[in-house]
């Protein structure tokens, strides 16, 4: 089954190049290290997620761009098709002349019923050039105005027009220092609206991943290309086929109705974080040797701990006692700030996979003591290397591991909010004060929601 993505505004687009980047030079690398049978499968099964085949033979991204300007776009178009790998359809872009200034209002109440039937015609096409489809990935940020109110705007579209298709949307989270004035309440407005028409909300933070970046693949000078690599590395690391438990020895043929059944059991509950480990410079993967048992390890207390990387986990940081009371066991976990999560999926990808051990992550003691263990935990598996990695392995979790940004982001638009700044900016648009009372409710509900797990 495909995969349409939907890439909106410059963030999206540029974040959106470098995932088929990663997924087509992951499938043409060399580095498989897995039997020709299991590579051609991969290859296939890739193939068929995310790219339809040209008259030339050039693989073409399943995907529409979107943006109000047209740098990016036509940027990200030409080093596409320069690459000589893989290329955009010419035709399946949009844009127009001016940006929407970093207004939520203005991309989702003007340029998204403005521009609705043109873009909708665009995804229709893409839809037909799948046999079957398993569902939309649409890449953006939150903070500006185009990828985050008109993103908003086209995944109600998709929901209306598609009811039966997943829709996973990836969002990136802004810097905390911030670029954009109005970026929480651009925040704020994108989170709520997504909540009502998304099937899932992958997170990236740029905070975190700049980190990443600077301590983990030692770069020194970070552009925006070096974080979307890291990104790009982590999401491909989930979406190229695996094998799960269900569909024995075949590739998982609806890989986002797969991701949802494993992670998302309730709507209340729809943030997906992902960590994935080891990573680091390509020149020192050489050098480098990893065990299964070393590796889970460390992705075990990163989750629990709610580490982003590994480096800096906090070992101090155990799952609750299974005797202890739970009013004692809950205050425990809030001093140890423990990351109680609702659902976790582990993909191992590369050498030896088949003899790791997951007990640990099956453990009930780290999950919410409504969903049964045995339902909240699953592993997706493949012999096949990723990336020039000999050994991955990538954890999407449904846990409380957005609370504190997620708290940060209402708090300062509220504060914001209460001495209404900006307002009228929005409002010229015909987002009301209402509008954005409903989206405060909305948000915390779900921080509520999930602090009590
Ligand atoms: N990770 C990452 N973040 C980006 C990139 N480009 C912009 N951002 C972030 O995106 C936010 C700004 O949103 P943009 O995508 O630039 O804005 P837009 O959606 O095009 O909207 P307008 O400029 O208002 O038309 C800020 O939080 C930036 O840090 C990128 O290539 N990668």
């Amino acid at each position: 089954m495909s995969i349409v993505a939907v890439q909106l505004g410059q963030c999206g687009n540029q974040v959106g190049h470098e995932v088929f980047n990663t997924i087509c030079g992951d499938v043409r690398g060399t580095h498989g290290l897995c039997s020709k049978k299991e590579n051609e499968a991969y290859h296939d099964a890739c193939t068929e997620r995310f790219f339809s085949e040209a008259e030339s033979g050039v693989p073409v991204a399943r995907a529409v761009l979107v943006d109000m300007e047209p740098k990016v776009i036509s940027q990200t178009l030409s080093i596409a098709a320069r690459s000589g790998h893989w290329k955009y359809d010419d035709q399946s872009h949009f844009c127009q002349k001016q940006g929407s200034g970093n207004n939520w209002a203005n991309g989702y109440s003007v340029h998204g019923p403005r521009n609705k039937e043109v873009i909708m015609n665009l995804v229709q096409k893409e839809v037909e050039k799948c046999d079957r489809l398993s569902g939309f990935f649409t890449i953006m940020s939150m903070a500006g105005g185009t990828g985050s109110g008109l993103g908003a705007f086209v995944t109600q579209c998709l929901r209306d027009a598609f009811p039966t298709s997943f829709i996973l949307n990836h969002v990136i989270w802004p810097y905390g220092t911030g670029e954009v004035i109005v970026q929480n309440y651009n925040s704020v407005l994108t989170l709520s609206h997504l909540y009502q028409s998304s099937d899932a909300l992958l997170v990236h933070e740029n905070d975190v991943i700049h980190k990443i970046c600077a301590q983990l693949m030692h770069i020194k000078q970070i552009s925006f290309r070096d974080v979307n690599q890291v990104i790009a590395h982590q999401l491909g690391s989930v979406f190229q086929p695996a094998h799960t438990a269900e569909a024995g020895l075949h590739y998982s043929r609806n890989p986002l109705g797969d991701l949802m059944e494993a992670l998302v059991p309730h709507p209340e509950f729809k943030m997906l974080g992902l960590r994935n480990i080891p990573q680091m410079p390509e020149n020192s993967l050489a050098y480098s040797t990893f065990s299964w048992p070393g590796l889970l390890k460390h992705l075990r207390q990163m989750l629990i701990a709610n580490a982003k990387m590994e480096e800096g986990i906090d070992w101090q940081v155990r799952p609750p006692c299974p005797g202890s009371s739970i009013s004692s066991s809950h205050s425990t976990n809030k001093l140890l700030h423990f990351n109680t999560s609702i659902a976790n999926l582990v993909i191992l990808r590369g050498k030896d996979m088949h003899s790791v051990d997951l007990g640990s992550f099956r453990d009930p003691s780290l999950y919410t003591s409504w969903l049964n263990p045995q339902d909240a935990f699953n592993a997706w598996k493949t012999p096949r290397a990723f990336n020039k990695y000999e050994k991955s392995a990538s954890l999407v979790s449904n846990s409380q591991f957005l609370l504190k940004p997620l708290d940060n982001v209402v708090g300062k638009a509220w504060n914001m909010f209460a001495s209404k700044a900006y307002i009228h900016q929005y409002t010229k648009f015909g987002i009301e004060e209402e509008d954005f009372l409903d989206s405060f409710t909305t948000l915390e509900q779900v921080i509520s929601s999930y602090t009590n797990l």
